[in-house]
């Protein structure tokens, strides 16, 4: 279902002004510093918090305007926030069931749609087990089998793996993925996340969020890559190579449109010939001059052109004819004398490369 939503509210010290449209099926990230206003956002479109003026609907149902404000309850909307928050005293099978139950199905019923929701994020074997008994990443399956057997037109993404630690953030990120993406079900979502992985992975649009007004939008990785505000220039920083994935035994690359192969380790959920980016730090990028020969562990290299030499906190940033930034210590920037225009190898190991599926872009503006 479409998402149109249209807020302003006013705090003492802070002011929202805000308009998203996310497509039916559509995946939207919202990135922005601390108090940007992304949870107030978020709050807004599930009901939590009434704006001064709101105007948002949900395919032809109107859940906000002028004459009134429908209830968290009833706008059919799957909140899924940092912590599972899961009911302590029923089982992993009845906290999934309770969606159906409070709208009206049988027990029986309701714990049927409860074990196939279970098994569609991973996690059937842990019907049985209590809340309690559950590690971070599993209760967030949980979690997020809860709010889909509600079966909603839009699903509320907040910060859903923030609390989790880096062993099972990968695997939550790949479930997620495979429930937004792959099914079919064409889940209309808005994902808050600090995490530029998450939005490359999980969202095909982006918008930044800034004292509680959008200061850029479009397709996530056209914004990453490129972006046009300082906060988002920091958030992403990454280098990002898109194409196809191929996987192999011994591990993956990204095959690029005109053949290049850029070779990382695979998140556990990619596919031979996902759509896919290969994702680096400026940090990881050796630069050699153009003639030197390369050694070393499993590598990447590149033959590119320096296009700009940037002062960059401490270190200096060089920009590349390949769209590939590395940062380098101004003393390697004068002891290899570049400069725009000189020719450069540069050289990233595999094991500093993660290849992750990557939505499409669409074509859409
Ligand atoms: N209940 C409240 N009463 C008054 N001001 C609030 C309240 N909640 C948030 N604010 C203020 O509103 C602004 C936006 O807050 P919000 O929590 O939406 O930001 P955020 O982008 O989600 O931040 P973070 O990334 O830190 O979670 C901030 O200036 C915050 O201090």
């Amino acid at each position: 279902m479409t998402l149109r939503a249209s807020l302003s509210l006013r705090r003492t010290t802070f002011a929202l002004s805000v308009s998203l449209e996310v497509p039916d099926g559509g995946v939207l990230a919202v990135l922005g510093p601390n108090g940007a206003g992304k949870s107030t956002v978020l709050s807004c479109l599930a009901g939590l918090l009434r704006a001064q003026r709101a105007s948002v609907s949900l395919g032809e149902r109107v859940l906000d305007d002028d004459r009134g404000h429908v209830p968290p309850h009833a706008r059919g909307i799957g909140l899924l926030a940092q912590h599972a928050l899961l009911f302590p005293h029923l089982s992993v099978l009845d906290n999934v069931a309770f969606s159906p139950r409070s709208r009206g199905a049988s027990t029986r019923a309701a714990r049927a749609v409860a074990r196939r929701w279970l098994s569609e994020v991973g996690a059937a074997e842990l019907a049985d087990r209590a809340p309690a008994a559950l590690s971070g990443g599993q209760a967030q399956r949980v979690a997020l089998a809860r709010a889909l057997a509600g079966e909603p037109g839009l699903l509320l993404l907040d910060e859903p793996l923030a609390a989790l630690d880096v062993d099972a953030a990968p695997a939550v990120r790949g479930v997620l993925r495979r429930v937004l993406r792959e099914s079919g079900r064409g889940l209309t979502t808005v994902l808050v996340t600090h995490d530029p992985l998450d939005a490359l992975t999980l969202a095909d649009h982006v918008a930044v969020l800034a004292g509680g007004r959008i200061v850029e939008r479009g397709p996530t990785r056209q914004v990453l890559a490129a972006p046009r505000t300082e906060f988002t220039a920091r958030l992403a920083g990454l280098n990002l190579v898109a194409g196809v994935a191929r996987r192999s035994a011994t591990g993956a690359a990204v095959r690029t449109p005109d053949g290049r192969h850029v070779y990382g380790v695979p998140a556990p959920d990619l596919g031979d010939g996902d759509a896919a980016v290969a994702v680096f730090a400026p940090g990881a990028v050796a630069v050699h001059a153009g003639d030197a020969e390369v050694h070393g562990s499993p590598r990447n290299i590149l033959a590119a052109v320096v296009t700009a030499v940037e002062p960059h906190g401490p270190v200096v940033r060089l920009r590349t004819s390949e769209n590939v930034s590395a940062d380098l210590t101004p003393q390697s920037v004068a002891d290899l004398a570049l400069d725009p225009g000189s020719a450069v190898r540069l050289a990233v190991k595999a094991a500093a490369v993660t290849v992750h599926p990557a939505p499409e872009q669409p074509r859409r503006p």
